[in-house]
């Protein structure tokens, strides 16, 4: 059994369906990727995992056992960590501080008789932000504020980490580094699950792929595989490669587009 399975699950706001019966799966030592063009509905599939949205129908099953009734506290005290779209770190404290805050948490009554320094300066050097320490967090680059996030993350220890758009905001070097990053986290057995829009990093780094289209996972496979997926580049494109030069291809799914506008992303290559 996976660490985390998400089986069949629905979320309902109003009329609107943002997750359609989705069911997919990440486990230990593996990177899993959530993808799919705005509104698809993978935010709220991790609003979900983490309990900030219940669902309407379904079950989020983690390490063997129903999570549904769980508060979202419990859930991250029993190892599920995810960072933000939105950056949510204390502006006005150093970036230390900020990671020392999430270290101390995590560790309760007992960080009060540990010193948290050492781990600290060691999660801001790995995340490759240690010579930002000192500065005020609003003061730092959006890139190194994502770093920043995931250190703050790490201090959790999570046994499955949760990424919303992880790489926004980094350049090519500091992608490349972070992608290093996720496949050490996992070769030390950490289930990450990632939602991103750079196909490069998402096909580069992830073991399996799951593809959401208006609420509901239209493929899910290794990177070569959802690749090549004909739905998956019509939920892209509007079109398959399948289809000739010439096609116009409806949506892939007959359902109204949830948000009225959605993004198509580029396909990945
Ligand atoms: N609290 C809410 N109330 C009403 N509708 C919502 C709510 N949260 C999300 N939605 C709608 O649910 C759908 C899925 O949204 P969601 O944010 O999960 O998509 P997403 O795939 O994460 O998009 P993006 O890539 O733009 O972040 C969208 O139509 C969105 O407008």
């Amino acid at each position: 059994m996976a660490l985390l399975d998400v089986d069949d699950v629905v979320v309902r706001f109003g009329g609107v369906t943002a997750v359609n019966e989705a069911s997919f799966t990440a486990d230990s030592g593996l990177i899993t990727g959530l993808i799919g063009p705005n509104g698809a509905g993978k935010t709220t599939c991790f609003n979900v995992i983490t309990g900030l949205q219940k669902p309407t129908r379904g079950k989020v099953t983690y390490r063997g056992r129903n999570i549904n009734h769980w508060p979202v506290h419990k859930r991250a005290g029993h190892g599920i960590g995810r960072t933000f779209q939105r950056l949510e770190a204390f502006g006005s404290l150093t970036v230390r501080d900020n990671v020392r805050v999430a270290h101390d948490i995590h560790g309760g009554v007992l960080s009060w008789l540990r010193p948290s320094a050492a781990n600290v300066d060691a999660l801001l050097d790995r995340v490759g932000i240690a010579e930002y320490a000192g500065e005020r967090a609003d003061s730092i680059p959006t890139g190194t504020a994502r770093l920043l996030e995931l250190a703050r993350c790490l201090a959790s220890d999570p046994k499955l980490l949760l990424l919303d758009e992880p790489s926004s905001g980094l350049d090519e070097a500091e992608t490349d580094a972070f992608g290093e990053l996720l496949k050490d986290l996992a070769g030390e057995g950490c289930a990450v699950l990632m939602v991103e829009h750079d196909m490069d990093l998402v096909m580069s780094v992830c073991d399996e792929i799951h593809v959401l289209d208006f609420g509901q996972i239209i493929a899910s496979g290794q990177p070569a595989g959802v690749r090549a997926d004909p739905r998956v580049q019509r939920a892209y494109l509007g079109y398959s490669e399948t289809d000739g030069d010439t096609a116009v291809i409806e949506p892939v799914t007959g359902q109204v587009a949830a948000t009225g506008g959605q993004h198509r992303a580029e396909v990945p290559s």
